[in-house]
């Protein structure tokens, strides 16, 4: 199969690549087990150098890194160049602190000494998305590579040249051959290279389907696996928030990256009497946003990740309306070349409706006016998704409370949610387990290995 860049812009394909073939994986595969059994003996501030340097590498090539995202997934060029700099935040986050994180761990017990020695495991492979394809990637690479671990990654097939780009970084900052590896496959190979006994972790971020195949394959052949999947992440506003805050989180929450986060603040819900005033605002603020070419500074409102990314927002969107939701603003694709959907906001969704249960990969709020708190919570929990969530309040007490009784694995007070590398980052439910990001996101792929020392 032919692994292809398509700008979303135009729909115009622009490069294709060849997958690997069979050998060629056994290669990279026998490459990467050598260069592990080398990387995992090599002192931790040597391997801080080496994340130093991709670091400093992604910030000089910015703006040629920012164009390759714009070109392969449409988003807006100002969003790409931050997720630039996000990227290379957390190789630097890890490089400074991954040391500390791995220092053993001392146990308290009355006879004789104890400890925890964190240990690496061998090569971890990653199957990464296109939303994010720099800072996906990052989230997985910084902490195993500090920890002793080597990566090979099976990126998504729309963002082949960012993949690309992301091992050439490696190559070009001083990693020998092995560290970091690209892999150009079809998902369908994924499973066999679970069998191999040289791979010994799997972590991916991506669809529930894609989740489920790839936990499947840990499972049989006994691995260990960190998944983060979809959300359905909410957005509460309660009856004491302000207003404006909460108008300004929720467009950037819902329309940054043109609504395509896992942690997107997809279904926004409004207590009591402000919820009419917030739907307004809300209104307002995302009527005229102007459309166009996402490498032109101006645009606000880019291209979907591809064609196909377009028709199922439509689908989802008309399916929500013909079983009786109501359009506030959009609901259709833009008349022009290229993946387009209209900013869209739903009200009126009930149970069994395509947007109350699915999960909306693109630029649609879901609209909720409830009676109370209580019914805010039971909304919010009224689904299968658990990432991420938010809550507007002036009463940081409240909040919390409310926080607490949302069941997702991160809930934000007065902010959308947004990963930052010394925050945890990850889900419960069906968006998956395991967590990214922090000083969690290191321990997932080490041998926490017991030492005991007998004073016998
Ligand atoms: O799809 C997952 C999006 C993560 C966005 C973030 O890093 O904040």
């Amino acid at each position: 199969m032919a692994i292809k860049t398509i700008n979303p812009y135009n729909n115009k394909e622009i490069k294709s690549f060849e997958e690997f073939s069979e050998e060629a994986v056994e290669k990279k595969i026998a490459q990467a087990d050598k260069t592990y059994q080398k990387w995992k003996t090599i002192a931790i501030k040597q391997r801080a150098e080496l994340l130093m340097n991709v670091a400093s590498i992604f910030r000089k090539r910015k703006e040629e890194l920012a164009k390759l995202i714009t070109l392969e997934m449409g988003k807006l060029i100002a969003q790409s160049e931050a997720e630039v700099e996000m990227c290379a935040s957390v190789y630097e986050y890890y490089a400074k602190n991954a040391a500390d994180f791995l220092e053993d761990k001392p146990i308290e017990i009355k006879d004789g000494k104890a400890f925890v020695r964190y240990t690496p495991i061998g090569i971890i492979l990653a199957v990464e998305p296109w939303n994010y394809p720099y800072n996906q990637v990052a989230r997985v690479a910084a902490p195993n590579i500090m920890a002793g671990n080597v990566i090979m990654v099976k990126h998504a097939s729309n963002v082949p040249q960012c993949a690309a780009a992301i091992e050439e970084i490696f190559r070009e900052a001083g990693a020998e051959d092995g560290i970091y590896t690209n892999l150009f496959l079809s998902s369908s190979r994924i499973a066999k290279l679970a069998e191999d006994p040289r791979i010994v972790g799997l972590s991916l971020t991506g669809s529930e389907k894609a989740g489920a195949s790839l936990a499947e394959a840990a499972g049989k052949n006994l691995k260990k696996s960190v998944l983060e999947l979809g959300g359905s992440d909410p957005f509460i506003i309660l009856e004491d928030a302000d207003l404006e805050k909460a108008v300004k989180n929720a467009v950037k929450g819902r329309f940054g990256n043109m609504g395509q986060a896992c942690t997107s603040s997809k279904r926004i819900i409004a207590v009591g009497k402000i919820a009419d005033e917030f739907l307004e605002k809300f209104k307002e603020k995302v009527t005229g946003l102007k459309v166009g070419d996402p490498m032109e500074r101006d645009t606000e409102v880019g291209p979907l990740s591809s064609e196909e990314a377009a028709q199922k927002i439509e689908k989802q969107v008309n399916d929500t309306v013909k079983s009786g939701a109501k359009l506030v603003l959009g609901g259709k694709r833009i008349d022009r070349e290229g993946a387009f959907y209209e900013p869209t906001i739903l009200t009126d969704i009930k149970p069994g409706m395509v947007a109350y249960h699915e999960e909306i990969f693109g630029p649609v709020a879901s609209f909720y006016k409830v009676k109370d708190e209580k019914e805010a919570i039971a909304l919010a929990n009224d689904s299968t998704f658990g990432l991420g969530g938010s809550v507007f309040s002036e009463n940081i007490d409240r909040a919390v409370e409310v926080a607490s009784q949302i069941e997702t694995g991160m809930v934000f007070i007065n902010e959308h949610v947004a990963s930052r590398p010394d925050l945890p980052f990850g889900g419960t439910k069906r968006s998956g387990y395991g967590r990214e990001l922090s000083e969690l996101g290191i321990e997932e792929f080490v041998n926490k290995k017991l030492i005991r020392i007998s004073n016998k």
